[in-house]
């Protein structure tokens, strides 16, 4: 039986794949919140891979606050980049495959057609760049890994654009929404059921990746679409002066290309897996 470790369990992804897990009986799993295993204490780390010989880490954890970083580069980094050094250096020596998670915001927005894994990165903010190093003491430490960068990730759980938009809907809030930014919005649920499918398979296809649900829109455009699906009063406007410390990509589309060769998961329209969320949600 593969044994499957889950840190940063406690976060959206990581619930998300909580809840997909009793499908898949075939694997043993471990769930560890920050408070069961902090990445940021090293030799905890080291000593907890050894321990119990994992097969695969579906790495989760991470800071995720965009705004916040700007102010708090050093936590940023932290978790973002020398945890995770950490944890590939840990993972190589004991065998385990890292799955890690990075992000759309590793890019400047300045393309205007899908970015690809060859496209050039140049993070505009802290969070990115701290997620950028961390893909890269991955690919410089180990083999046996899959990086998946994704983007505006949402679900029912935590903290997410999907469910700030809920919540103010249905207090019947005024909506001021930018369109400034173009990118895809991805399902958690979705990226969970690929990740374990990819273990499940026992997929080889190491190396870094773009995950994200098809299609595209602005936040704008996400929002029209979560409100579409709900009884509200509240009022949608466009409001291009939204103000954000943090400086986000104007354009963040991820091709796909390279992740359909090497996977046969297919892969859902961010409007039709909305929409499957929302109908799940009842
Ligand atoms: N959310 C999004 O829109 C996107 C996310 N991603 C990436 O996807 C991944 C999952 O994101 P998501 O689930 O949304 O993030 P969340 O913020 O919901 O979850 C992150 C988890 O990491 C945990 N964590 C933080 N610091 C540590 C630490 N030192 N040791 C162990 N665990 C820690 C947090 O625990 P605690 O709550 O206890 O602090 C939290 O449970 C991340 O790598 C993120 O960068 C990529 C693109 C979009
Ligand atoms: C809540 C809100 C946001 N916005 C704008 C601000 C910003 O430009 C954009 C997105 O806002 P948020 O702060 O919710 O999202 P943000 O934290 O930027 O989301 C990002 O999170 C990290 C973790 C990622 O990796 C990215 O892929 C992406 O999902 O929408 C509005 O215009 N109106 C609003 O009411």
């Amino acid at each position: 039986m593969k044994k499957v470790l889950v840190t940063g369990a406690s976060g959206q992804l990581g619930q998300c794949v909580k809840r997909l897990s009793s499908r898949y009986q075939e694997l043993e799993f471990t769930f560890a919140s920050s408070d069961d295993l902090d990445l940021t204490l090293f030799g905890v780390v080291s000593a907890y891979l050894r321990l119990h010989e994992f097969d695969y880490c579906i790495n989760c954890a991470a800071y995720t606050k965009v705004e916040q970083a700007e102010k708090e580069q050093e936590m940023a980094y932290l978790i973002n980049a020398e945890a995770v050094k950490n944890l590939a250096a840990n993972c190589a020596e004991n065998d385990c495959v890292l799955i890690h998670i990075s992000t759309d915001y590793v890019f400047d927005g300045k393309q205007e057609t899908p970015y690809t894994e060859d496209d050039e990165t140049c993070p505009l903010n802290v969070y990115g760049a701290s997620k950028l190093m961390g893909e890269e003491y991955i690919r410089g430490l180990m083999e046996d890994y899959f990086i998946f960068r994704t983007s505006w990730l949402y679900s029912d759980i935590g903290h997410n654009f999907f469910n700030t938009i809920r919540k103010k809907a249905e207090a019947g809030e005024e909506l001021n929404i930018t369109t400034t930014q173009k990118g895809t919005p991805t399902n958690a649920y979705d990226l969970a059921e690929f990740i374990l499918e990819l273990i499940a398979n026992d997929n080889q296809n190491f190396g870094t990746y773009h995950y994200s649900n098809l299609g595209e829109a602005t936040w704008y455009d996400f929002a029209e679409e979560i409100l579409k699906h709900m009884k509200t009063n509240s009022q949608l406007k466009v409001n291009n002066d939204f103000q954000t410390i943090a400086t986000r990509p104007e354009y963040s589309v991820l091709s796909k290309e390279k992740l359909q060769n090497a996977f046969s998961t297919p892969v859902e329209d961010w409007k039709v897996s909305l929409e499957k969320l929302i109908s799940d949600l009842g």
